[in-house]
């Protein structure tokens, strides 16, 4: 059976939601899904002082997990319009992986969350992407069959490089149906095409 992680950060609990709904996609495609979370980096005190929700029920991620699954979707919210240190400080221990080709071949696809509409929800998917690329991962986005995309009806995230969810100024927000939607049609089309490429 093709196998997913969707493997995630979040501060405040907006792109643990979207990881969720992706991995629910991957499973409505017959994957199998897990989803985890990296470790935190920031120390105790400044989780404290910024109020850090963390939802326990995910297990932190290994290095050594990323090998066994076909398929990895990252999600990471926007800081300063790029991932997070926390998705990043992970990535950069990745160098044996790396070193051994481990991850060639497999399918990538990146989500985020930003507090604002235009605060860098593009710029964080690519320096996601930038990351899986250098691994050899194919990397599959939200192509525009997810129709939801489209519209000024409604405050949405969403663009042709991966799912996306607006938290608002003070976080307030969390993601709307169309936004878990376009998760779901993400991690439905990862799964779909890792099941192409890998059986
Ligand atoms: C240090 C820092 C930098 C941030 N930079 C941005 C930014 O550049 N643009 C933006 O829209 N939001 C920014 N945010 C807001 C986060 O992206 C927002 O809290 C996050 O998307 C919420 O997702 P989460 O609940 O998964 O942590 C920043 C937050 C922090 C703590």
């Amino acid at each position: 059976m093709t196998k997913v992680l969707v493997l995630y950060y979040s501060s405040y609990g907006h792109t643990a939601k979207m990881a969720d709904a992706a991995a629910e996609g991957a499973r409505s495609a017959g994957a199998e899904a897990d989803v985890m979370r990296v470790p935190e980096t920031v120390p105790a005190d400044i989780v404290e002082a910024a109020g850090f929700n963390y939802d326990d029920n995910h297990k932190v991620a290994s290095i050594e997990d990323l090998a066994g699954y076909d398929a990895i979707i990252v999600g990471s919210p926007t800081r300063y319009g790029r991932m997070a240190s926390q998705m990043a400080a992970f990535w950069d221990a990745t160098g044996p992986l790396w070193m051994e080709g481990k991850l060639i071949g497999k399918v990538g696809a990146a989500f985020t969350s930003t507090a604002s509409q235009h605060g860098g929800q593009e710029t964080t998917l690519f320096s996601t992407i930038t990351n899986l690329l250098h691994h050899g991962l194919v990397i599959v986005g939200l192509p525009y069959s997810f129709q939801d995309q489209m519209g000024v009806d409604e405050v949405k995230g969403g663009a042709p490089y991966g799912a996306t969810t607006i938290a608002g100024g003070d976080g307030s927000r969390m993601p709307s149906q169309t936004e878990l939607d376009g998760a779901r049609f993400q991690g439905k089309l990862v799964a779909e095409t890792a099941q192409k490429l890998h059986g």
